[in-house]
C-alpha cells in the first residue's frame, strides 16, 4: 500500500494527535511532519471568514513536496453579541485541490470574551480564566467550557475526519 505523505501545519500538540489518531483508527499508513506555516491571519482570527482563510492559508504553506497538508486554526466570531468560539479545518493538495470543513462553536462567557476584545490571545486567557499552564496543548478552552466532555484534540479529530471523508470519497 502507498505510504501518504502529510503535512500538519502546526506544532500545538492538541492538533497534531488530533490528526495522528484520526489516520490511526483509519488504518492509513501516513508519513505525517509537522511544519510551522504561517497562517497570514490574525494571531487571534476574529471572524469566521478570517479563521477559514487561516486554515487555508497554513495548509497551502505547509504543502511543500507533501502528497498532502492539513491546516488547522481557531478563531472566535460575534453573533447578537455573544463571542463563539469557532474552529475550521483545510485540506490542500499537491494535485490543487481544497477542501473546507468546520467544526464545534460554542458561546465564551462575558468574562473571557471581554479579554479577547480588549487583544490578549484566547490561550492565555484560558490559562488565566483555570489556573492552568498550556491549556491550548490539550484540552483546549473547550475542555474547559463542558467541564472535561469535548476536549480540543477530540474537536479537532471530528474536523480533521470531516477533511479526509470529502478527500476519500472525492477519489484520493
Ligand atoms: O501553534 P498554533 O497552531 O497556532 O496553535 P494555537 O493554539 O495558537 O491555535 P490557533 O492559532 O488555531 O488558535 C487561535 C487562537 O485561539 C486560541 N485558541 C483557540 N482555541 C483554543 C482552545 O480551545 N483553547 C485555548 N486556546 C485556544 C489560541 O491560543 C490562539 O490564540
Ligand atoms: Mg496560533
Amino acid at each position: 500500500m502507498r505510504k501518504n505523505r502529510v503535512a500538519i501545519a502546526s506544532k500545538n500538540s492538541a492538533k497534531i494527535t488530533a490528526v495522528s489518531n484520526v489516520f490511526k483508527n483509519l488504518e492509513w499508513a501516513v508519513d505525517l511532519s509537522a511544519v510551522d506555516a504561517e497562517s497570514e491571519v490574525s494571531a487571534q482570527p476574529f471572524s469566521q471568514q478570517e479563521t477559514r482563510q487561516g486554515a487555508v492559508n497554513r495548509a497551502k504553506n505547509a504543502l511543500g513536496d507533501q502528497d498532502f497538508a492539513i491546516g488547522l486554526e481557531g478563531g472566535v466570531y460575534e453573533v447578537e453579541e455573544i463571542l463563539y468560539l469557532c474552529n475550521w479545518g483545510a485540506l490542500a493538495t499537491q494535485d490543487g485541490r481544497l477542501i473546507t470543513a468546520a467544526g464545534a462553536q460554542i458561546p465564551l462567557p462575558e468574562e473571557i470574551a471581554a479579554g479577547l476584545r480588549s487583544g490578549t490571545e484566547l490561550g492565555t486567557i484560558m490559562d488565566d480564566y483555570a489556573n492552568e499552564s498550556g491549556i491550548r496543548h490539550h484540552k483546549g478552552a473547550i475542555g474547559i467550557l463542558t467541564d472535561g466532555l469535548v476536549n480540543r484534540g477530540e474537536m479537532f479529530g471530528h474536523v480533521v475526519k470531516l477533511l479526509i471523508g470529502q478527500y476519500q470519497r472525492d477519489g484520493d
